[in-house]
């Protein structure tokens, strides 16, 4: 029988979760095996409040009887677990591929702790090789597209079937191809100065700890250093 490498790394993450924190859901196929654990957990007792980063990861939540809470309702929250499309060893991780960065970025940074769950394809020693995305504003995005591929990428927004996709938020997402990002931190502020541009996927200085699973079924831990 395969190892799920991705549960693997998931249900180790759940074990830093405990009673009365306030937990940072994140979204995707790994960050999915998070949220059924705790839903375990919460069932024999694990006394939790969550805020989801995505509809589909409220909705398993919800499902999964965790108790949720609006952004509004707290001032923080303890700990965020959240898969990445891809991570170096510095910690500085490329997200989005599911949609959801803005919020899985907005819910990390307000939370005291971010543990990375993911399995061993996603490390990488130079990120850039999965495209970048970057949510950007539906209005005049041509201009904003055009921008984006000065910084030396092929920007292609994504779509769902034959539509433009359109983030939780009412948002577009450009795939940025890049050959490699040298400095993800010199990207990062050269997105942020582009207007059009709602959040970039690249998290640097966000994670704290990275749990990643490995094919012959063991887990390797990374130590990040965090500076939000
Ligand atoms: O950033 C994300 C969603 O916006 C996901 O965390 C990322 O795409 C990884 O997903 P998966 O665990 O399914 O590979």
């Amino acid at each position: 029988m395969s190892i799920n490498v991705k549960q693997l790394a998931a249900e180790k993450a759940v074990e830093y979760v405990q009673d009365g924190m306030k937990v940072g859901l994140g979204t995707g196929s790994t960050a999915y095996w998070a949220i059924r654990k705790l839903g375990e957990r919460v069932s024999e007792g694990l006394k939790i409040t969550a805020v989801a980063t995505s509809q589909a990861s409220e909705d398993q939540a919800r499902e999964l009887g965790i108790p949720l809470v609006a952004f509004g309702d707290i001032d923080s929250l303890d700990l965020t677990i959240d898969g990445a499309d891809e991570l170096d060893s510095k910690l500085q991780l490329i997200k989005g591929g599911g949609g959801a960065l803005l919020r899985e970025k907005i819910v990390a940074s307000n939370s005291t702790r971010m543990i990375v769950v993911a399995d061993e394809s996603k490390s990488v020693a130079t990120l850039g090789k999965f495209p970048l995305p970057v949510e950007i504003v539906p209005f005049a995005r041509e201009w904003t597209v055009a921008e984006l591929a000065t910084l030396g990428c092929e920007p292609v927004l994504r779509k769902n079937g034959d539509e433009l996709y359109k983030t939780d938020n009412g948002n577009y997402i450009a795939d940025c191809h890049f050959v490699a990002i040298d400095s993800a931190s010199d990207l990062a502020l050269k997105l942020q100065g582009i207007p059009g541009v709602v959040e970039h996927g690249l998290f640097i200085g966000i994670a704290d700890l990275a749990i990643i699973g490995k094919n012959d079924g063991s887990i390797e831990i990374i130590e990040g250093v965090r500076s939000i």
